[in-house]
This record gives structure tokens, sequence and C-alpha cells, in this order.
């Protein structure tokens, strides 16, 4: 059985981070495990308190992993500030390891700040160069670049701006923008467009989780990046419209093993 590890911040609601992440890997059919570098008090309406987990024990975590188990992909999510950052870097450089999707998370829905502002150089800094994929949305992509994106071309600049500071495949995600939800691929040479239209629903909460854990999954089970993404495309549009109504305010993605099978997902190893 192939193995995926996530390197992320728990959500108690159970709609984002560690926990959206382990759902993604067993609908994929993969063995999931992580590695929690913070706590969230969360729910759909909001973010009410972190607690950070001390960089010596994420990098415990790392190592009772890496010490046991072969890891076929990781994906990294939040990591809330530069201790965490750079232990992080160092352990996976450590352990040789490539097959790394980032998800650059920096504010909730809910405008809660997952990454401390001044974690941000650092996230560029010791993190970037290590990505097989990295998947900003359009706001971090905003951050980590310094250019405004309106159209598909300014994503496509900001793509080309992410791959230059050392990602080997960079994933612009198109939650964010007006009309379509099409997210774009750039792998150093060329630019691939994963059109998607904008699911009418307010119960999003975890779909840039549920996104980078699919690829992740999909890369463990040695897809590559390209058709990874199609497939994670397909996933999450399906998780979506499948979305559920939980909670007062913002609903999560739905993750069961059918959805996998709708997305039509191929079985290949
Ligand atoms: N309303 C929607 N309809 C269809 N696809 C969506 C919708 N919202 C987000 N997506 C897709 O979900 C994935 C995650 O994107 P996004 O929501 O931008 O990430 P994040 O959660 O990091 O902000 C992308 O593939 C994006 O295109
Ligand atoms: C613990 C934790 N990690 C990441 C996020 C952000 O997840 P995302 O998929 O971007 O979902 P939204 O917060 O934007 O709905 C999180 N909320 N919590």
């Amino acid at each position: 059985m192939k193995k995926a590890l996530t390197i992320a911040g728990s959500d108690s609601s159970g709609g984002a981070g560690i926990q959206a992440d382990l759902k993604t890997f067993s609908a994929h059919g993969v063995f999931g495990m992580s590695v929690i570098t913070a706590i969230t008090a969360q729910n759909t309406q909001g973010v009410f308190a972190v607690q950070d987990i001390s960089p010596e024990m994420i990098g415990r975590q790392i190592d009772a992993i890496f010490d046991d188990i072969d890891v076929d992909a990781l994906k990294i999510g939040m990591v809330s500030v530069t201790d965490t950052i750079k232990v992080i870097a160092e352990k996976l450089q450590e352990y040789h390891f490539s097959q790394i999707v980032l998800d650059p998370v920096m504010i909730s829905k809910s405008g809660y700040s997952l990454l401390q502002p001044e974690a941000g150089e650092a996230l560029i800094k010791y993190l970037l160069p290590l990505a097989m994929v990295v998947t900003p949305n359009i706001p971090e992509a905003e951050v980590i670049t310094g250019l405004h994106i309106e159209t598909l071309a300014d994503m496509k600049k900001a793509a080309k701006a992410i791959h230059d500071l050392g990602a080997a495949n960079v994933l612009i995600k198109g939650g964010h923008m007006e009309d379509d939800a099409t997210d774009i691929l750039f792998d150093g040479e060329k630019y691939l467009e994963y059109p998607g239209r904008r699911i009418d629903t307010k119960h999003t909460h975890g779909t840039g989780c549920t996104l980078s854990s699919s690829i992740t999954a999909n890369i463990a089970r040695g897809i590559p990046v390209e058709r990874a993404v199609e497939q994670s495309k397909r996933y999450i549009t399906t998780a979506i419209e499948h979305s559920l109504a939980i909670g007062k305010g913002v609903g999560p993605t739905h993750h069961f093993y059918e959805l996998y099978q709708k997305a039509g997902m191929t079985d290949e190893q």
C-alpha cells in the first residue's frame, strides 16, 4: 500500500488541516500519516485559538516516521512560525526527501492568520525550493510575488515568478477568481489550464487542503504531476459538489471512496 504524510495543523472541526488530509488520503486508497505543527480551535464559523507545537516535537514526529516507514509522498500545510519552517526544511533535507507538495497556507477563509507575517520570508526561502509542487491560492500567490492578480494572464505571470523562486511545479488555484475556478500549472516550460466551472455553494471549507492532499496521494500512487493535478481537480470539484451543510457557517468538502470513483480516477499505482 502507498503511504502519504501530512505535515500540517489540526482543525478541530475536521474540515481542513490534518483531518481533511487524512480523509482525502483514505478516499484515494493511500495510507495516511501525520506530523502535527499546530492545534487550532476552529469550526465552520472561524478560528478562535492556535497553539503551536514546539519545533523539537515536530522534529521528533518527523524522525519517528522516517526512521521506520518509507514515505511515498508528503504535503506541507499550516506551518505557523519561522522555527517550524526551519525544522521541517532541515529534516526533509536530512532525509533527502523530494516528493513534496507545499500548500503555502497563510489566511483561513474566515480571515485568521495561520502563518505569522514574518514567517512568509522563511517559507519562501526554506520550503519553496524543496517543493515538487506548490499550490498557492490567489491571495497567497500575490503575497509571495508582490504581483496583483486579476486575470488568467496574471496567474501565469505569478506562476513563473514562483517557479523562479525554486519550486519545480507551480499550481495557482483559481478558487478566489470572480468567474470560473480555473487553475494554472507551470512546470518551468509550459502552462497547463485546468478549467473548472464555479459551483454555487458557500460550503468550501478546506478546499485548498483537500486539493493539495489529493495531489499528494496521486503522486504517492506514482502518477506524474500533470495527470495527478488533472485527477485531483476532478476530485476537488466532486468534493465541493457534495460539500456538507454541517455547522452554522462554511461547511466542509466531502470525502468518500465513491467520490473518488465518481471523479473518474483510475486505479493505477
Ligand atoms: N466554488 C467553487 N467551485 C468550483 N471549484 C472551486 C470553488 N472554490 C474553489 N474551487 C477549487 O478548489 C480548489 C482550491 O482552491 P481555493 O479555494 O482557491 O484554495 P484555498 O482553499 O487554498 O483558498 C481549486 O481547484 C479551485 O479551483
Ligand atoms: C489547520 C488548518 N490548516 C489549513 C487551513 C486552511 O485550509 P483551506 O483548505 O485553505 O480552507 P479554508 O480555511 O480556506 O476554508 C485551515 N483552515 N486550518
